[in-house]
């Protein structure tokens, strides 16, 4: 990661590190987030004045780049995977990013079984990057995990909002729209859907 003034966050990640990064999640055959993506986590981390944030979609560690570059020059992020080797990738990568390990908590596992075993309002912000039909579920984890003014942002969810996508069945169009509803009926949850990368699903915890 750049140098920076101590108590600064840095505006971007390494780009030689990201570049590192994606050259091994290409070798895994895993995704990684856009630059787009990474600089929509980066400033939302920076603007949660992000100590502690908790991600699920670990991956080669693209997204942990991004969001640490956002978050307090002390901060923690969570980060949980169910591929042991995509963890063991992400912190060789990291650590090849200059990333201490103390700022990172790598945890293996199902996001749906981890979340629930995490503190209460205890985190500024929750990115979810790992496919699957589960995002409601992590909807509701994310106004338990996180503390009033904290944000949690979901990727892959552009089908909640393509009106093409309106009369898709398949199980991730039906989640994203279900996702999206959910954090419209939720009177602790501000949501808003982006169209960067596959869609971002944002919602401010108020
Ligand atoms: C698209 S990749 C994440 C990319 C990463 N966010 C990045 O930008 O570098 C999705 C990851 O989610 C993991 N995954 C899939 N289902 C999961 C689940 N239910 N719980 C936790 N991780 C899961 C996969 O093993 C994979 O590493």
């Amino acid at each position: 990661m750049a140098a920076r003034a101590a108590g600064a966050a840095a505006p971007v990640p390494d780009p030689a590190a990201l570049a590192d990064a994606r050259e091994r999640a290409a070798d895994l055959g895993v995704g990684a987030v856009s630059d787009a993506v990474g600089a929509a986590l980066s400033m939302l981390s920076r603007m949660v004045d992000a100590r502690t944030a908790v991600e699920v979609g670990t991956g080669a560690g693209v997204s942990a780049q991004w969001l640490l570059s956002g978050m307090r020059h002390d901060g923690v992020l969570t980060t949980i995977d169910i591929e042991p080797e995509h963890q063991r990738t992400a912190r060789t990568a990291l650590s090849g990013a200059g990333v201490a390990s103390a700022r990172t908590r790598l945890i293996g596992g199902r996001g749906v079984e981890v979340l629930p075993r995490l503190a209460d309002d205890a985190y500024e912000m929750m990115f979810v990057d790992c496919g699957g039909a589960d995002h409601a579920r992590y909807l509701s984890e994310a106004v338990r995990l996180l503390r009033p003014g904290g944000v949690v942002v979901m990727h892959g969810l552009s089908a909640a909002g393509n009106p093409g996508d309106a009369a898709r069945r398949d199980p991730a169009a039906v989640d994203a729209r279900e996702a999206l509803r959910t954090a419209a009926e939720n009177d602790l949850l501000l949501p808003s859907l982006l169209p960067l990368g596959g869609g971002l699903l944002c919602a401010a915890r108020v």
